[in-house]
C-alpha cells in the first residue's frame, strides 16, 4: 500500500524524514518485522515498544510510528502521533481494507460462556454450509486449521488481519469472544459488528477494572460498536435474566432479542431435564414452542443455547433447520466434557474459573450424582491475577461433597497463597489444599470411590500450565487416567 495513502487515516501528525514509497506490513513487534514495513511503538504493560524500534528499523522498518522523537539509525522515517494506540487500530484497519464491512461480524461478550456461545454459533453456521472464522480463547480457527493467539481478544492489529485472512478464505461470517480487556483498550477498533451477543456479568477481572461498575461499562462498548448504520440488518441478543442487559439496550438503536429461563423474553426453556448425558427442554420462541434434545450438559448450556438460536433467528434462519442443528452439536472443548474412559467414576473437563461460573459448572453435574456417591470439584485459580474473587471461589465450590484447592496457572505467585486464599471462602471441611495441580489431580482420583464424579475446572481445553514465565506441559485429563487405572484396573 501506498505510505501516503496509508498514513492519510492520522489526522495529527508530524512526519520526520523521507517516507517509503510502499508499505508492505505492518507490525507491533519488533521481533516479526519484515522488510519494507511499518513498526509502531505501543507502551505495554511489561516493556515499552519504544525502546524496540531500532531493533524494528535493523529488521527493515521504513517507517516508525512513535509517540516522542527517536535517535534513530539507518533508513527510515518517523511519525510522530499523539497516541499509538488509537493510531494502531486506524492503520491496522485501513491497512486491511476493513474486512469486517465485508463479511457478517458476531461479537459475543460476557464473564462466562463466551467461548461456548461463539464456538456454538461457529459449528451450527459451518453446520448449514456456511464459511465461518472463529477467535477466542481457544485460538483463531480459520477453516478447520486453528492458530495459537496469546489473548481472547487480541490486539487490533492482529484482529484486522485475523478478519482480512477469513475474509480472503471466502469465510461469510467471523464469530468473535469480545472481553472486557479487548473493547477497554481499543482492541476491536474499527471493527464493524453486525451482531453483538451478552452472555452475562458476574465477578471476575476486578484487579484490571476495579469496579463492577467499570467492568460492566466496559462490556457495554460492544454494544455501542454496533454504531448507527441503519442499512445494515444488525441487532443484538440479550440475556433477560441478567440486569446489565437492560443498560446494554440502551446502547444500541438497533433491534433487540432477548433469551432467558426466570424473565420475559423472546427465546425461553421450559421444562429442562437433565438425564443420561442429555439435556432436554421446551423451546418458547417467537413461533411456537419446540421441543429440543441436546448432549450439551447443564442449565447454563441452556442459556448458551437460547444465545445462538436468537442470533440464527434474528438472521433469518427457518426453526427446524435451527434445531436440526443444535441437536448435532457436541459439547465446546473443555466446557464440561466428558472424559471418555472404562474407569468407574465419571471425568468432566471443565474451564470455570469465576465464582458464577463454579456454581454452574457444579449445578450441572449433580443431576447425575447417584445416591450415596460424592461430587469431588477441583479447582484453581491463576497467580497474580484478580485475587478478590478467590474465597467467592471456593464459597460456591462448596457445594460439591469433597473440594481440592489448588493452582491453575501459578506465575510467580507461591502455592500457599493462593490455595490460602481460597480455603478463606470454604463452607464445609471436606476438602485439601495441594498448590502442585498433577498432585491435586491424583488426590482427587486418590479419594474418589467407584460412582463418584470428578470435575477438573479451570484448565479446560489448556495443554499447559503457566508456571513463572514458563509453559510448562500439563493435562488434567491425562493425569487423572493414569492415576484412575492405577488405582481401579487390576
Ligand atoms: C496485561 C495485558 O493485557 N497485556 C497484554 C499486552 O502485553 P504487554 O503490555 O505486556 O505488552 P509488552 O509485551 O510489554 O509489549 C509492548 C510492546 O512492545 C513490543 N515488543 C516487545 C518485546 C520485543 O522484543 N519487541 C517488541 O516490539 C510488543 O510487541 C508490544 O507491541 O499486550 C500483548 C499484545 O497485545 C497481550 O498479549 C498481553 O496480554 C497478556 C498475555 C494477558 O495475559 N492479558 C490478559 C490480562 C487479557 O488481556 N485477558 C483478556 C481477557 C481474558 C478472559 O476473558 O478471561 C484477553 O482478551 O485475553
Ligand atoms: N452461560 C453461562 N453462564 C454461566 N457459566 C457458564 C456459561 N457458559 C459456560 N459457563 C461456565 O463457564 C466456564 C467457562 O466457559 P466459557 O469458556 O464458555 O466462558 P468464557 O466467557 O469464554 O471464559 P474465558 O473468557 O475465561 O475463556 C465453563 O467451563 C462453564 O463452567
Amino acid at each position: 500500500m501506498y505510505a501516503e495513502e496509508l498514513l492519510s487515516v492520522i489526522p495529527l501528525k508530524k512526519v520526520i524524514g523521507q517516507l517509503p514509497n510502499n508499505i508492505k506490513d505492518i507490525s507491533i513487534d519488533s521481533r516479526s518485522v519484515q522488510p519494507k514495513s511499518l513498526f509502531i511503538c505501543i507502551k505495554g504493560y511489561t516493556v515499552d515498544g519504544h525502546d524496540f524500534a531500532q531493533k524494528a528499523v535493523d529488521a527493515g522498518a521504513t517507517i516508525v510510528v512513535s509517540e516522542k522523537e527517536l535517535q534513530l539509525e539507518g533508513n527510515v522515517a518517523q511519525v510522530i502521533v499523539p497516541d499509538t494506540d488509537r493510531t494502531l487500530g486506524l492503520l491496522a484497519a485501513k491497512f486491511f481494507e476493513y474486512p469486517s464491512n465485508d463479511i457478517t461480524m458476531i461479537g459475543v461478550t460476557g464473564t462466562n460462556g463466551k467461548t461456548s456461545v461463539a464456538g456454538i454459533i461457529h459449528h451450527m453456521l459451518v453446520g448449514m454450509g456456511e464459511k465461518s472464522a472463529l477467535s477466542g480463547t481457544i485460538g483463531f480457527n480459520l477453516n478447520g486449521v486453528l492458530y495459537e493467539s496469546a489473548n481472547t481478544t487480541s490486539d487490533a492489529l492482529n484482529t484486522q488481519q485475523m478478519i482480512f485472512r477469513a475474509k480472503m478464505e471466502g469465510c461469510r461470517a467471523m464469530v468473535m469472544e469480545v472481553s472486557s480487556h479487548g473493547l477497554a483498550l481499543g482492541r476491536l477498533a474499527g471493527v464493524d459488528y453486525d451482531i453483538a451477543v451478552f452472555t452475562n456479568l458476574t465477578h471476575d477481572h476486578l484487579d484490571f477494572h476495579g469496579t463492577m461498575e467499570e467492568y460492566g461499562n466496559a462490556k457495554g462498548l460492544l454494544f455501542s460498536q454496533l454504531g448507527q448504520d441503519f442499512t445494515k440488518n444488525k441487532f443484538a441478543v440479550l440475556n433477560a435474566d441478567d440486569p446489565w442487559s437492560e443498560k446494554y439496550a440502551r446502547l444500541t438503536s438497533y433491534p433487540i432479542w432477548t433469551y432467558g429461563l426466570k424473565n420475559e423474553a423472546n427465546f425461553r426453556a421450559e421444562n429442562c431435564n437433565y438425564e443420561d448425558g442429555i439435556t432436554t427442554f421446551d423451546m418458547i420462541t417467537p413461533e411456537g414452542k419446540f421441543p429440543v434434545t441436546m448432549k450439551l450438559l447443564g442449565e447454563f448450556n441452556v442459556y448458551n443455547i437460547l444465545a445462538a438460536t436468537a442470533v440464527f433467528y434474528g438472521k433469518g434462519f427457518p426453526m427446524d433447520a435451527i434445531l436440526e442443528q443444535i441437536e448435532d452439536l457436541n459439547p465446546v472443548r473443555g466446557r464440561m466434557e466428558k472424559v471418555l474412559t472404562d474407569l468407574p467414576i465419571q471425568i468432566y473437563i471443565d474451564y470455570a474459573h469465576t465464582p458464577d461460573a463454579i456454581e454452574k459448572a457444579i449445578e450441572a453435574a449433580l443431576p447425575y450424582k447417584k445416591p450415596g456417591k460424592k461430587l469431588i470439584f477441583l479447582v484453581g485459580t491463576g497467580g497474580n491475577r484478580d485475587k478478590s474473587k478467590r474465597p467467592a471461589m471456593a464459597k460456591k465450590a462448596s457445594k460439591a461433597d469433597y473440594v481440592v484447592l489448588t493452582t491453575d496457572d501459578p506465575r510467580f505467585e507461591e502455592y500457599d497463597s493462593i490455595t490460602g486464599d481460597l480455603a478463606k471462602g470454604m463452607l464445609h471441611d471436606n476438602y485439601a489444599c495441594i498448590g502442585d495441580r498433577a498432585e491435586a489431580v491424583r488426590h482427587a482420583v486418590a479419594v474418589a470411590e467407584p460412582g463418584d464424579i470428578i470435575i477438573f475446572a479451570g484448565k479446560g481445553h489448556e495443554d499447559y500450565q503457566i508456571i513463572g514465565n514458563t509453559k510448562y506441559p500439563h493435562s488434567d485429563a491425562d493425569i487423572a487416567i493414569k492415576a484412575g487405572e492405577l488405582k481401579f484396573v487390576k
